[in-house]
């Protein structure tokens, strides 16, 4: 198990380069697999291939996913984060930028490998994007909190393959609750799928921080 309270490796630039070009590899991967007409034999021939370099990754193995050493920003240490994370091939990966007006903001495109209905994006992937822009808004606001409710409104289908925009943002702050809300958009700008979320900063989360 990958427990939080892990002590993480930090990853400097030189380390992170190299397993940030193998997640990326393991994506193009991920999505060949999805979409390879390939034979029943020639599948066969490149599972066992692939088995064979999973038994190399693992012959040094971490206890958990490591951290990336950023600068001063804690937002996006998480190399493994599955929307952010660039180690991590099954994250898009997210790339979630932060303003000076604390709004949370990326463009992203996501491929075969997130369909849910033909064609259109999965739904629980939309939410688990604007979970985490909508973390990262609360954040923003202070310590930043676990997400204790999240409300989904799926206005339209949301194409794969173009490029869309997440965008969130903290609305208010109340004690250890933090409200924030944000959008998916399509490449015409019309919303997609609308979300609001209330975050809770666990109290021993503060003692530690604090
Ligand atoms: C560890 C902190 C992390 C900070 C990180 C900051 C770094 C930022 C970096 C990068 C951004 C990251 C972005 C991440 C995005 C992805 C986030 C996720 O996927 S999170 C995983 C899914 N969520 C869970 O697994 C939560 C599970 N639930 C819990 O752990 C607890 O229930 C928790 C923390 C939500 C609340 O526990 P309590 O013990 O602190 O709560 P009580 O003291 O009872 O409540 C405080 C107030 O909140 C209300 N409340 C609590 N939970 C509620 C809920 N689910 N719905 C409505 N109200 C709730 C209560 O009614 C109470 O309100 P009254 O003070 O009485 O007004």
């Amino acid at each position: 198990m990958s427990g939080a309270m892990t002590e993480r490796h930090m990853l400097g630039e030189d380390e992170a380069a190299p397993l940030a070009g193998l997640a990326a590899r393991v994506r193009a991967l991920t999505e060949a697999a999805v979409l390879t007409g390939v034979g029943a034999d020639e599948a066969r021939a490149v599972a066992d291939e692939i088995a064979a370099l999973t038994e190399r990754l693992r012959a040094v193995r971490r206890d958990a996913p490591p951290f990336l050493v950023t600068d001063g920003h804690r937002m996006d240490r998480q190399g493994g984060n599955p929307v952010t994370g660039v180690l991590n091939p099954i994250a898009p990966p997210v790339d979630l930028d932060v303003t000076a007006d604390g709004i949370v903001r990326a463009e992203f495109t996501l491929s075969d490998v997130y369909e849910g209905p033909p064609s259109y994006v999965h739904g629980g992937m939309s939410a688990m994007v604007l979970d985490q822009a909508l973390g990262m808004a609360a954040a923003q606001t202070g310590v930043g909190g676990m997400t204790a409710t999240l409300e989904l409104r799926y206005r339209r289908p949301t194409p794969l393959g173009v490029p869309l925009t997440v965008e969130a943002k903290a609305s208010r702050v109340e004690g250890r609750k933090i409200y924030a809300s944000g959008t998916i958009a399509g490449p015409d700008g019309r919303v997609t799928v609308e979300a609001t979320a209330m975050f809770v900063t666990p109290q021993h989360f503060l003692v530690h921080e604090r």
